[in-house]
């Protein structure tokens, strides 16, 4: 079998012209949106990603915000940048970058963010209603990784009712959100999450219509214990050392070989991780529409 693919850069792509013209309307009002990004550190990956994000503001025309802080920020100072943030009526939506430093209380942050400008859907309020299964459309924001692997899998046509999705990894951002939106009944997949205290892994695998591979564990997942014809969505994300140039490169949690067993499979990267930023834009987006009295 050789597998189709899930084109993450494509539909990121439409997503962005389709979301271009949402903010002309809000212009057209005189609301302008606005993603507010804090980020704390050095670390390489995080700044590339921040850098990605307001790469994608600048395209579709939402305003700019950056905090930088820190490594060693204390607490406090964090959650006074927070406060600043809620209270500023230029910055529509905003996220704090995962992960944070060891020393800072992370859920106390995510819980201070005020939930209408809670641009990752991490908000316990948001999260809430995802598991009240609040169903107005666009009522409040969805996590941007989950909602990403549903929007990449609807564009593509692939219809999930009755199919037995296994979920690989429990993180906050993906594995834990991802099975609540998979089981609402408009999608209607079954749902099993998998972790590092699974027993028999593979037993699973052998048995699933979808993989959501979201462990970060390079290629931890290969063909052999795959069923034909399963979709496979590869969402971890590692950086190992390229054995021939000694750099570093990206890599999933799928071994490439998989593919053959596939029926569809996102490339890692250009699959999930582009459709994470696009559903970015979408909360940002959706949120300033809200506050117009547009929804
Ligand atoms: N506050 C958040 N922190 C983190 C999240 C998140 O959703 N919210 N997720 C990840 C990182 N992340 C977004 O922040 C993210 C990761 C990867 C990509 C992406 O587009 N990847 C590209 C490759 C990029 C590269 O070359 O480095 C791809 O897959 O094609 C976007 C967003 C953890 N933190």
């Amino acid at each position: 079998m050789s597998a189709r693919i899930l084109d993450g850069r494509a539909a990121s792509a439409a997503i962005k012209a389709e979301l271009a013209e949402r903010v002309a309307v809000l212009a057209e009002r005189g609301v302008v949106p606005g993603l507010g990004t804090v980020l704390v550190g050095d670390d390489p990956a995080s700044h590339s990603y921040v850098g990605g994000k307001h790469k994608d503001c600048a395209e579709v025309g939402i305003a700019s915000i950056r905090r930088n802080l820190p490594a060693d920020v204390s607490q406090a100072e964090l959650e006074r940048t927070i406060d600043e943030l809620n209270a500023d009526p230029a910055c529509t939506g905003y996220i704090v970058q995962l992960p944070l430093p060891g020393h800072i209380d992370t859920n106390a942050i995510l819980e201070r963010i005020d939930p209408d400008k809670d641009a990752d859907g991490l908000h316990p309020t948001n999260l809430g209603r995802l598991v009240l299964n609040v169903s107005e459309p666009m009522s409040s924001p969805l996590p941007c990784t989950p909602n990403g692997v549903v929007e990449l899998l609807r564009r593509n046509g692939v219809d999930l009712a009755g199919r037995h999705v296994l979920v690989v990894g429990r993180g906050v951002t993906v594995g834990r959100p991802i099975g609540l939106l998979l089981t609402r009944r408009e999608i209607n997949a079954t749902v099993t999450l998998a972790h590092t205290g699974t027993r028999n892994l593979d037993a699973l695998l052998a048995q699933a219509d979808v993989v959501v591979a979201a462990a970060g564990r390079p290629h931890m997942i290969g063909a052999e214990s795959l069923k034909e014809g399963v979709v496979l969505l590869d969402v971890g994300v590692s950086r190992v050392e390229d054995p021939e140039t000694g750099k570093k490169r990206l890599t999933g949690d799928i071994d490439p070989a998989a593919a053959q067993k596939a029926s569809w499979i996102s490339p890692n990267p250009g699959g999930v991780g582009p459709m994470t930023r696009a559903m970015l834009l979408l909360n940002v987006v959706e949120s300033a529409e809200r506050h117009a009295g547009l929804r």
